[in-house]
């Protein structure tokens, strides 16, 4: 069965069969997301049977699932590389990614280029053939009318996001302010992706262009399609 809106099922199945990939004496990029945080639970739940593994983290939110689920963790400060990275995306397409639904790209960014694995886990509801979520742009806050400026003249449109449970914005991890730049059907997104990261006062976009290595692809009766994207 086609799952339209991303069902709690398809997202698990996805998350677990990546979580399931990792090896004693890992060290794990922890994703962001309700996609990414069942894979931390179930490495959580690994560990607990006797994996021996360390995470690092992409945000405050699965830092602490990590903690709670008794992941341990190693700063993203002190590493240099990662062996396998797992992290969810708001779509794909062609091994290309749109991230950033909960404001979490630049880190995540950081993690799974570091990464000499990155599993994507995504229900199928989020496959398509042309990349057409808006895409995150995380920019300083002083930059953001000069960014949102750009974005228009490279034939975006820009929207602050707001926060949904307090008046005013949403302020990431790193204390910036984030632009949902709306750009239709993203047909060249390398070469959107090189324009983005030019403009001043941006401190990474959402678009993950030629990163990901693995999809793992979960559906709503449980069933789980994987593929190579490299
Ligand atoms: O900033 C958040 C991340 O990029 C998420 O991985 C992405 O938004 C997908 O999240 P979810 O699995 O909840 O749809």
């Amino acid at each position: 069965m086609k799952n339209t809106d991303g069902s709690e099922a398809a997202k698990r199945t996805a998350g677990e069969s990546a979580a399931d990939l990792v090896s004693d004496g890992d060290l794990v990029g922890l994703g962001t997301g309700s996609t990414a945080a069942h894979a931390i639970r179930r490495l959580g739940d690994r560990v607990d049977s006797g994996l021996d593994v360390a995470g690092v983290a992409t945000s405050y939110q699965s830092r602490e699932l990590a903690r709670e689920v008794g992941v341990p963790l190693e700063s993203l400060a002190d590493v240099s590389r990662i062996d396998v990275a797992i992290d969810g995306a708001d779509q794909v397409a062609d091994g290309n990614l749109v991230k950033g639904g909960g404001a979490a790209h630049t880190r995540e960014k950081v993690v799974d280029a570091a990464a000499d694995r990155f599993v994507v886990v995504v229900d199928d509801s989020k496959v398509a053939d042309v990349l057409s979520h808006p895409v995150p742009v995380e920019v300083l806050p002083d930059a953001r009318a000069t960014v949102a400026e750009t974005v228009r003249d490279a034939g975006g449109d820009p929207e602050l996001r707001a926060a949904e449970r307090k008046d005013g914005p949403v302020v990431t991890d790193n204390g910036n302010l984030v632009l949902d730049c709306d750009f239709g059907s993203v047909t060249e997104p390398a070469a959107l992706a090189r324009r983005l990261s030019g403009i001043p006062g941006v401190l990474e976009h959402g678009l993950f262009v030629g990163l990901a290595d693995e999809l793992h692809v979960g559906d709503a009766d449980g069933g789980v399609a994987t593929r190579s994207v490299r």
